[in-house]
């Protein structure tokens, strides 16, 4: 509908929303927000187009958005086409020699251009590159330990070519920032000897934020937040909260790296981490410039 076709009412609340959008320009223009674009949210033409919009428009006010992107469906659809088999130990995919070779086609080769491109086209600036560039993550393999509740002996998990950031090198973001452009960032790590790591992507940006002083990590799943047992959403948990919730098994599976990004990032300072419903048109600007955000906030400041 064009505007000229709306009723005064409409172009007034219309107004009235860009309205109410200038304190939260001021507050937020010169920050930087590392925006986790997940695999699942990506799958929609219409929600990627509003997506590379936002991200432009945040650009485009004085916010310093980094896009960390995932893309766990897309390599998942690549293994299943070439017939090789995967398997996920607490959200992160059990990652051999060749897995991780097509990890890393599909995450840095066309997912990171179709985002990139599209960003360019919504009148953004970006820039894709993965962790490789500018040895930007530098990792190292992943250890992970489980216990067994018969024996109670603790057994290390051998996920393979799962790393975890060892160091963020982040001097080629501040030359994107100098030159107005946006990074979209592929997770994929190097290793000491040039191995080849394959990092979940929620892992990655928490690292990224913690390292550069992000204000904010915002992540975009395909769930409304994290939900209860009775699966409403929580709004807001605290530190103490999601080590309650992981310990009764309410979170599980892809939620589990989310919120143990989300208390690492708090850790490293960062001020607040919010998980949104990347399905919700716009949903970033609802997030970042109305009074109500949407989804669930992890801070340590619960009031
Ligand atoms: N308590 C919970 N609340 C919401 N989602 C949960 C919860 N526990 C497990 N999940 C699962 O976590 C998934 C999100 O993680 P993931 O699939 O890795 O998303 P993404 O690809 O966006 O990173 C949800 O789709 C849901 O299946
Ligand atoms: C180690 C590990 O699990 N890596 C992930 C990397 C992509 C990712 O994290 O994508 P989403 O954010 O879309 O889930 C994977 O192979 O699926």
């Amino acid at each position: 509908m064009s505007d000229t076709e709306l009723t005064v009412e409409e172009q007034l609340r219309k107004a009235q929303t860009l309205s109410e959008a200038l304190p939260y320009m001021h507050l937020f223009a010169g920050q930087t927000f590392v925006i986790k674009y997940g695999g699942h949210a990506m799958g929609d033409e219409n929600l990627a187009h509003d997506f590379a919009r936002d991200v432009a428009l945040l650009k485009q006010v004085g916010i310093n958005p980094i896009i960390v992107h995932g893309g766990g469906p897309q390599i998942g659809a690549m293994l299943e086409r070439l017939k090789i088999q995967s398997s996920f130990v607490d959200g992160l995919r059990v990652t051999d020699k060749e897995t991780v070779e097509i990890a890393e086609m599909v995450l840095s080769g066309s997912l990171n251009k179709k985002i990139v491109s599209s960003i360019n086209s919504a009148g953004g600036l970006a820039v894709g590159l993965s962790g490789k560039d500018g040895n930007l993550i530098e990792a190292q393999k992943l250890t992970r330990t489980k216990r067994d509740p018969d024996s109670n002996i603790e057994r290390i998990l051998d996920l393979g070519f799962v790393g975890e950031p060892r160091r963020i090198n982040p001097e080629i973001l501040e030359n994107f920032e100098e030159n107005n452009a946006i990074p979209v960032i592929a997770p994929i790590g190097i290793g000491p000897k040039g191995q080849t790591y394959n990092i979940n992507a929620d892992t990655a940006a928490g690292h990224i934020a913690a390292a550069i002083g992000a204000t904010k990590l915002i992540m975009m799943t395909d769930v409304e937040g994290v939900l209860d047992k009775d699966k409403n959403l929580i709004s807001r948990l605290s530190p103490a909260d999601v080590k309650r919730l992981q310990k009764d098994g309410t979170i599980a599976g892809g939620m589990i790296p989310k919120l143990e990004t989300c208390l690492f990032a708090l850790e490293e300072g960062v001020d607040a981490a919010t998980i949104l419903d990347g399905r919700i048109p716009h949903v970033l600007l609802l997030e970042i410039f109305t009074e109500h955000g949407i989804g669930t906030m992890v801070t340590d400041h619960i009031n």
